[in-house]
């Protein structure tokens, strides 16, 4: 039998209730399936283990990760120690180290999750946004001069490069026309930022030229921001850089029903390197250690992972878990506007799962 090696990184936060909670989903389904199964190695990596060794994971931890399949992770962030502390040393640390560099984040509006939008039905709003997950606005190449004293000046340099620009651009482009309605809206900033954005725009028209089945159009990300609310059902894939995307996708999630549901893949499209996958929202410090956090974006994160193996049947067995139970409102965690634990979401998916097997077996 197939034996997937898989790594959990709980991290900081609720990632050490969500991450938990995504193992044993995925131990439910091993459970009753043949076809394979997980073995499991947990990394106490990020704030407390900062504490005690004053690095977020340790130096050589990729080693430790590099011969899994597939990187479970939770959330980087501490309220004790500096956000770029514990980002930089933990999650851009393993997206970098592995050159994740396309970071897909699906959004639509599950059965039973009342959007905030009052114009837009569930069908208006299918997206998946690409993010640029390797350099940009995230490439950390900048510093500060004057520390403390009035001349104080601190820079953070975006780099585009052509290889990065390029990538992620044919692999949005061959992602959008993978999906029916083979759309692509390229989102720069190509009036302001006048070098790299340009740049974007150009190889986009370059890149587009080897897709002619796809439909492609540009925005501006500002006046995307208005079409995401306005005209949703104008959108199917959506490109962008690292920070643009980072932004777009927690209000794509927000407009879907919550950041508690939204789901995300670090993915080596070479597959040179374990992909990682992860709820998109972090480390929520006004609800952690509360049982209360929403842990469906780190099951549709599975499902994720699961779709990256190549195991498609058991992907979707876990997407079909998860709208089962997201359609029961009593199902629902106060992101949602419910009274439902962790514990109570993740019983109910663990229980449907379970249910199918008698099911079939019957
Ligand atoms: N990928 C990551 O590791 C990642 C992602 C985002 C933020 N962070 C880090 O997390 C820390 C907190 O960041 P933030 O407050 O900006 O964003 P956040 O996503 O942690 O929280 C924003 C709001 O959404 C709510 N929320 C988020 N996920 C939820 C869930 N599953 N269920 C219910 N409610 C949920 C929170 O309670 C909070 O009110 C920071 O240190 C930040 O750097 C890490
Ligand atoms: O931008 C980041 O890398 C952190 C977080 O906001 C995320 O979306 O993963
Ligand atoms: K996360
Ligand atoms: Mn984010």
């Amino acid at each position: 039998m197939k034996t997937y090696q898989i790594a959990t990184i709980p991290g900081d936060g609720i990632g050490k209730e969500v991450v938990p909670a995504g193992r044993e989903v995925l131990a439910a389904l091993a459970a009753e399936t043949h076809g394979f199964r997980f073995q499991f190695e947990d990394f106490d990596w990020g704030g407390d283990y900062y504490r005690k060794h004053g690095v977020m994971m340790p130096a050589d931890g990729l080693d430790a990760l590099r011969g899994k399949d597939a990187i479970l992770f939770g959330s980087a962030g501490d309220p004790d120690i500096p956000d770029h502390i514990t980002l930089w040393g933990l999650r851009l640390k393993i997206c970098q180290g592995f050159d994740q560099y396309a970071n897909v984040r699906p959004t639509r509006i599950l059965p039973g999750i009342d959007g905030p939008l009052k114009r837009c039905s569930a069908a208006d709003l299918n997206w998946v946004i690409v993010r640029e997950n390797s350099e940009g606005e995230y490439s950390g190449v900048g510093g500060r001069v004057h520390q403390g004293h009035p001349i104080e000046a601190a820079t953070d340099v975006s780099m585009m490069t052509r290889v990065g620009v390029e990538r992620i651009l044919r692999f949005a482009f061959r992602l959008a026309q993978s999906r029916p309605r083979k759309l692509l809206t390229v989102i720069t900033k190509s009036n302001a930022q006048r070098h790299a954005m340009v740049m974007w725009d150009e190889v986009a028209l370059e890149v587009s030229r080897d897709f002619p089945d796809v439909k492609w159009d540009k925005e501006l990300v500002d006046a995307a921001t208005a079409r995401m609310v306005n005209k949703p059902a104008t959108l199917d894939t959506i490109v962008a850089t690292n920070l643009h995307a980072d932004i777009l996708s927690d209000l794509a999630a927000a407009l879907a029903g919550s950041l508690g549901i939204a789901p995300t893949g670090n993915i080596d499209p070479e597959r040179r390197y374990p992909s990682m996958f992860e709820p998109i929202h972090g480390s929520a410090f006004d609800i952690m250690g509360k049982g209360l956090a929403n842990p469906v974006g780190t099951f549709w994160s599975v499902v994720m992972l699961l779709e990256h193996l190549g195991e498609h049947d058991a992907a979707a067995r876990v997407m079909a878990a998860i709208e089962h139970v997201t359609a029961d409102t009593s199902l629902h965690t106060g992101d949602l506007g419910g009274t439902a634990k962790t514990v109570d979401v993740t019983r109910a998916v663990c229980d449907f799962l379970a249910r199918k097997e008698e099911r079939k077996a019957a």
